[in-house]
């Protein structure tokens, strides 16, 4: 089976207009960076793949996930992680626990615990499963989406904007993180970012949208 996320003849339309066009290839454990001017589209781009489009617009062409034609499948059963800006944890939850949220079932309590434990490790906030999210930072409360995200097992990554509201030190830390994650899972990475660095640290290929409805 090839591994890859495919974006096949995908064009988006608004009011039945053509709002943007991309068909690309993206290959297990490569990124692709999707770069554009504010209200291009990239964000309604990724709202495609998960299946959450809004009325507003339609979708039309096909999305490939690892060669199965996803495109009719409700979200949940699309098995893609998506990581914003602004994530937000279940303020009612421990950290340990919105971690185990969308982890899937299966092995016994003291191995989720140890998953979840290894998981905050791998971001830095060992010992943190039993806080209180309210007690985080700001660039804390990132690095626990971004594993609840990676816990729930996705075969693919969309990253919009996701790593813009951390310092440089620790941009730079989840963000390798973040692909070096997808390459040892053979995951592909679609990245909406308009960073120059974010576009150089995921070493992939860059497109730039443009609005087809303004030219
Ligand atoms: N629910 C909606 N209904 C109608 N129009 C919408 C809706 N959501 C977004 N739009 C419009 O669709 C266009 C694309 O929006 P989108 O959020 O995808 O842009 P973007 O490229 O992600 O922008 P930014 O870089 O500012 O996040 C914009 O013109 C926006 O105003």
């Amino acid at each position: 089976m090839n591994k890859s996320l495919i974006l096949k003849d995908v064009c988006i339309l608004r009011d039945g207009k053509p709002l943007i066009e991309v068909d690309h290839i993206i290959q297990a454990g490569d990124t692709l960076t999707v770069m554009g001017p504010s209200g291009v589209g990239k964000s309604t781009l990724l709202a495609f793949i998960t299946g959450t489009l809004s009325s507003a617009f339609t979708g039309m062409g096909q999305i490939l996930l690892d060669g199965e034609n996803i495109t009719q499948r409700p979200s949940h059963a699309r098995h893609i992680g998506i990581l914003f800006q602004d994530d937000l944890l279940f303020p009612h939850m421990s950290v340990g626990a919105n971690l185990a949220f969308g982890m899937p079932t299966g092995g016994t309590k003291s191995e989720r615990r140890a998953k979840i434990e290894a998981g905050l490790r791998d971001v830095g906030l060992d010992d943190f499963a039993d806080r209180d999210p309210a007690t985080l930072s700001g660039g804390q409360k990132a690095r626990v989406a971004l594993m609840r995200m990676l816990l729930s097992n996705p075969r693919a990554l969309l990253l919009d904007e996701a790593f813009s509201r951390l310092d440089a030190e620790m941009r730079a830390q989840v963000r390798d993180l973040v692909f070096r994650t997808a390459k040892e899972r053979e995951l592909p990475v679609l990245m909406v970012t308009h960073d120059a660095e974010d576009a150089k640290a995921a070493g992939g290929e860059v497109i730039e949208l443009e609005n087809l409805s303004q030219t």
